[in-house]
C-alpha cells in the first residue's frame, strides 16, 4: 500500500521541554490512524507538525512521497478540523462550506454543486442558509468537517474535534466521521486522549508517551497484545499476576474478561482463592472485584448469568485464566 504521510526521525522541543523525541511514523494511504495518549504525550504536536504549523527541529516529513518538511501548511494539501472549528459567525452555513473554494477561485457553478453534494454527505441538506449559531453543537461539528472536506483533501488532520460535544453527541459524532472516511477515502490522523474512541474508531492506534510511541498496532494488538505496563493499563483495565515461571524483571497481565469465577469442578491453567468484594450487574456483563491472600485486586468481567450459581460478598471464590490469555511484559525503568 502507498505511504501517504512518513515522518522520519522527527524531533522538536520547546525550551527545555522535549515535546518529541526522535519519532518515525509510516501512514498508508486511506488509513485512520489514532494518535492516544496522556496529556502532554506530544499528540498534538506531531500533528502539526504534519500540518506545517510547527516546525521540527531536526527529521522529516513526508506527503505523498515528497520531502515536505519546509513545505507551508497551504500547500501540504491537508485538511485540518480542530476542537474549536470556529465557523465565520456572518457567513451562513453555505457560504462557510464555500469559503475554501471561493479562496481557490473555482467557478461559481462548480462551487455551488460542490457545497450542495457535501450537504448531502453530511446529511444537513436543509441548513444551507442558517447562520452557525442556529445550528446544534454536533451540527456545527458537521459543517467544520463539511468546510474542511469539500476541497477534497486526501489527508485530514483531527485534534479532539468531539471534546466540546456531550457523550451522546459524541457518539453520533464517531460514527459519522467513520461513515465519512469511508465514502471520501481519505487518510485521517485523528487525536484524542479517549481509549474507548480511539478503539472504536481507528485501524490502527500510535499510543504515545511521553514524547514518543510508546505501540502502533491495530486496536485489538492493542488490547490484547499491549508491549508495555504503560500499554497495558493505558487501554482497558490490567490484572498484574505473578508469572509461573518467576522472572523479576517482568510482569504478567491478563484482562477482565480473560479471568473466569469457576464452577464447582471447573478447571483453568491458573487457579487461585479470593475474597468476593463487590460485584456489579451491567446488563449482558457482571464486574466482579476479588481480593487474594496478598491484598491484590482481581477484576473479572464475565457474562451475567441468570441460572448460575448466586454470589455472595465476602464469600471466597475460585479465580482461573488460562495461559494463552496471559501477557508478560517487561518492566520499564522507574516501575
Ligand atoms: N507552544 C508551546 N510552548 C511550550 N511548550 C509546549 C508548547 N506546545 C506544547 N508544549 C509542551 O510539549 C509537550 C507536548 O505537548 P502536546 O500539546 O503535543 O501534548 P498532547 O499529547 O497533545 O497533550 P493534550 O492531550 O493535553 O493536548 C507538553 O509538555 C507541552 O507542555
Amino acid at each position: 500500500m502507498k505511504t501517504k504521510l512518513r515522518l522520519d526521525q522527527v524531533t522538536k522541543s520547546y525550551g527545555s521541554v522535549r515535546a518529541l523525541r526522535p519519532t518515525s511514523l509510516d501512514v498508508p494511504e486511506g488509513e485512520f490512524l489514532t494518535l492516544l495518549g496522556p496529556s502532554g504525550s506530544g499528540k498534538s504536536t506531531l500533528l502539526q507538525i504534519l500540518a506545517g504549523l510547527t516546525a521540527c527541529d531536526q527529521g522529516d516529513v513526508w506527503i505523498d512521497g515528497r520531502l515536505s518538511t519546509n513545505t507551508a501548511p497551504h500547500d501540504r494539501g491537508i485538511g485540518l478540523i480542530f476542537q474549536n472549528y470556529a465557523l465565520f459567525p456572518h457567513l451562513t452555513v453555505a457560504q462557510n462550506i464555500a469559503f475554501p473554494l471561493e479562496m481557490r477561485r473555482l467557478p461559481r457553478a462548480e462551487i455551488k454543486r460542490r457545497v450542495a453534494r457535501m450537504l448531502e454527505v453530511v446529511q444537513l441538506p436543509q441548513v444551507g442558509d442558517r447562520l452557525p449559531r442556529e445550528l446544534s453543537g454536533g451540527q456545527q461539528q458537521r459543517v467544520a468537517f463539511a468546510r474542511c472536506s469539500v476541497y477534497e483533501p486526501s489527508i485530514i488532520l483531527m485534534d479532539e474535534p468531539l471534546g466540546a460535544l456531550d457523550k451522546r453527541l459524541r457518539d453520533d459524532m464517531q460514527t459519522e466521521i467513520r461513515r465519512l472516511h469511508k465514502e471520501l477515502g481519505a487518510t485521517i490522523l485523528y487525536v484524542t486522549h479517549d481509549q474507548e474512541e480511539a478503539m472504536a474508531m481507528s485501524d490502527r492506534i500510535c499510543l504515545m508517551n511521553d514524547g514518543g510511541i510508546a505501540q502502533l498496532g491495530t486496536p485489538s494488538e492493542i488490547y490484547f497484545r499491549p508491549r508495555s505496563v504503560f500499554a497495558a493499563e493505558f487501554v482497558g483495565h490490567a490484572n498484574f499476576v505473578a508469572p509461573v515461571s518467576e522472572t523479576p524483571s517482568s510482569k504478567c497481565m491478563v484482562r477482565p474478561e480473560n479471568i473466569r469465577i469457576l464452577k464447582e469442578g471447573e478447571k483453568a491453567d491458573t487457579v487461585v482463592n479470593a475474597i468476593l468484594e463487590d460485584t456489579i450487574m451491567l446488563g449482558a456483563f457482571s464486574r466482579h472485584v476479588a481480593r487474594l491472600g496478598t491484598g491484590e485486586r482481581l477484576i473479572a468481567v464475565n457474562w451475567s448469568d441468570e441460572n448460575g450459581v448466586p454470589l455472595h460478598l465476602g464469600e471466597t471464590v475460585r479465580l482461573g485464566w488460562d495461559a494463552c490469555n496471559t501477557v508478560m511484559l517487561a518492566m520499564e525503568a522507574g516501575q
